[in-house]
């Protein structure tokens, strides 16, 4: 007997219901893929029947494509659908449909072995939301040219019965926001599958389920007790993102707002940005927002009331304030600033940025003006958002370039000027990662590592549930980095903390082997040394 129901509701329809309450780290829903595909740049390195990696697999024969971990894994995946699919690459070779392609067409195949009829789908399948009302004509457009390509695929099987195109474009729009990305370990993603089950958990931003994968077998379990009677739910975006970044992505591929409904909660989430556009592709006729929460410095408006201790959210303290920022007039140089650090150059005919304070709820404050003349500190912080925006985007130009010491300069450098203030801004977190990776890179900085990495922890500490993969891997970076630099008691501590988290996170991953023998050794270090 499963431990939750899908039940219904008006704003999210079908959602996940606990039967049982769940605690922290217990499984709340496991299910193997409907269908699954390895993406095509891992095709090489996965087996694509049990989707774990190897270095020595064997390659199918016929399409020179698929890879599998040994004949019996070559003779489940010929049963179960690469017999079709084998001929259908051969006939396409040497090109490799992408991989939604070759999923729909598993899926038409798997159809066909079940006899459910040309244009059936099961019923798993066909109830699943597709929003096909909702895509605006680019989007449809996409998808039937995605539906021919697919027939056409198809077609390669040798079998005369393909489904009709609308069949295969709304498949595909199903994919489009019931689809689940297969990660490895380390959070990559290596392939795509279809989850009927796992398909009926609703997202939430303070979420209280995480998925993670064992070969393509998804497994849900709880970050936090989650009560009887409560809705399970997951992140279907990137946590560290600013609430504009996930309402667009969530508006975008999923066709809801985080403001809608029950999902007030979404508010309290502390990192907030500018919004777009990006102070560099700024024209004059084009405002930036500045989203500020808990900020750590005053903003007074023209009446001397100071903005920044305004609360009055929905649902939080937190996001009371905006800021909004127009061109105006010359812009002043924030103090401090950096120019070579990427931050904004002031000069007597640059714009000049006007500063609106809004508040959300039902404030006197609400759309408020502020002149400049009144808010230096204000303007400061747009100019150091600014420059801290711009020395992120030029550091991950110059790891991609593998430039890794300039690029852990230009953080550092960022990070003690512009991001002083912004103890809990989302871009010193982001200059913070980029600063811990190019550190790390370098294969020389491992104080600096060090350093970069134990801010990020207090940041993701308050960013992510307790149990999360990206924690349970930050904290093994932590760990490794400690141990290098021989820090038994810190790489002990973050070890242990690691394994708490990938105990559940990473159950059958070596990184949980690797921490438990770190924790181990480090222990034993640390006792040594007493003993002396
Ligand atoms: C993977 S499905 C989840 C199951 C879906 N509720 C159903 O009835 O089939 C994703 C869709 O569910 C809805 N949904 C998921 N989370 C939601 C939320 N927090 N608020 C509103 N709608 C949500 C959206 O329509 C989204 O495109």
């Amino acid at each position: 007997m499963p431990g939750y129901s899908i039940d219904f509701d008006s704003i999210r329809k079908r959602y996940c219901k606990a039967v049982d309450s769940f605690s922290p780290g217990q499984i709340v829903l496991s299910e193997d893929a409907y269908e699954a595909v390895v993406h095509n740049d891992h095709c090489s390195v996965y087996c694509h029947q049990t989707f774990r990696s190897s270095g020595n697999l064997l390659r199918c024969g016929g399409c020179k494509f698929a890879r599998y971990a040994g004949v019996k894994e070559q003779r489940s995946a010929w049963k179960n659908g690469h017999q079709e699919e084998c001929a259908a690459l051969c006939a396409c070779a040497p090109r490799v449909p992408p991989a939604t392609i070759r999923l729909a067409a598993r899926i038409y195949w798997k159809q066909q072995r079940l006899t459910l009829g040309d244009n059936a789908l099961p019923e798993c399948i066909q109830t699943l939301e597709h929003h096909w009302d909702d895509l605006d004509d680019e989007r449809k457009q996409s998808f039937a040219q995605m539906a021919i390509v697919t027939r056409e695929y198809m077609k390669g099987a040798g079998s005369s019965n393909v489904p009709d195109a609308k069949y295969v474009a709304y498949l595909l729009a199903r994919f489009a926001c019931n689809n689940h990305t297969i990660c490895d370990d380390e959070l990559r993603p290596i392939g795509v599958g279809l989850y009927p089950q796992g398909a009926m958990i609703n997202h939430s931003c303070t979420p209280n389920t995480m998925q993670s994968f064992c070969g393509a077998r998804i497994v849900f379990r709880a970050v936090q007790r989650i009560p009887a009677g409560a809705e399970a739910t997951i992140a279907y975006i990137e946590l560290a993102a600013t609430r504009a970044e996930r309402r667009a992505a969530l508006k975008d591929n999923y066709f809801f707002d985080i403001d809608a409904g029950q999902m007030a909660s979404c508010n309290i989430f502390p990192y907030e940005e500018p919004l777009s556009p990006a102070p560099e592709e700024m024209t004059l006729d084009n405002t930036l927002i500045l989203e500020l929460s808990r900020v750590p410095f005053t903003v007074m408006d023209e009446h001397d009331r100071d903005l920044t201790n305004v609360s009055n959210a929905p649902g939080s303290g937190a996001n009371a304030l905006r800021l909004q920022v127009e061109k105006h007039a010359p812009f002043v140089e924030p103090e401090n600033e950096e120019t070579d650090s990427g931050a904004s150059q002031g000069s007597a005919d640059a714009p000049d940025w006007r500063v609106k304070v809004q508040c959300w709820g039902p404030t006197f404050w609400q759309g408020d003006s502020v002149s400049s003349a009144n808010t230096p500190k204000a303007k400061a912080v747009a100019g150091m958002l600014a420059g801290a925006v711009r020395s992120h985007t030029l550091a991950i130009e110059l790891l991609s370039q593998g430039r890794a010491a300039e690029a852990c300069r230009i953080s550092t450098r960022a990070l003690q000027t512009l991001c002083r203030d912004m103890q809990n801004h989302i871009w010193r977190m982001r200059l913070l990662e980029v600063q811990l990776r190019a550190a790390i890179e370098c294969g020389s900085q491992w104080e600096v590592a060090l350093e970069a990495a134990r801010a990020l922890l207090k940041l993701y500490r308050w960013l992510y549930p307790k149990i999360w993969p990206n924690m349970g891997l930050h904290l093994a970076t932590l760990a490794k980095i400690a141990a290098l630099l021989e820090q038994d008691d810190d790489a002990a501590r973050h070890a242990e903390a690691a394994c708490a988290i990938l105990q559940f996170t990473h159950p059958e991953s070596p990184i949980l082997q690797e921490m438990l023998r770190l924790w181990h050794d480090a222990k034993a270090s640390l006792s040594a040394i007493s003993d002396e």
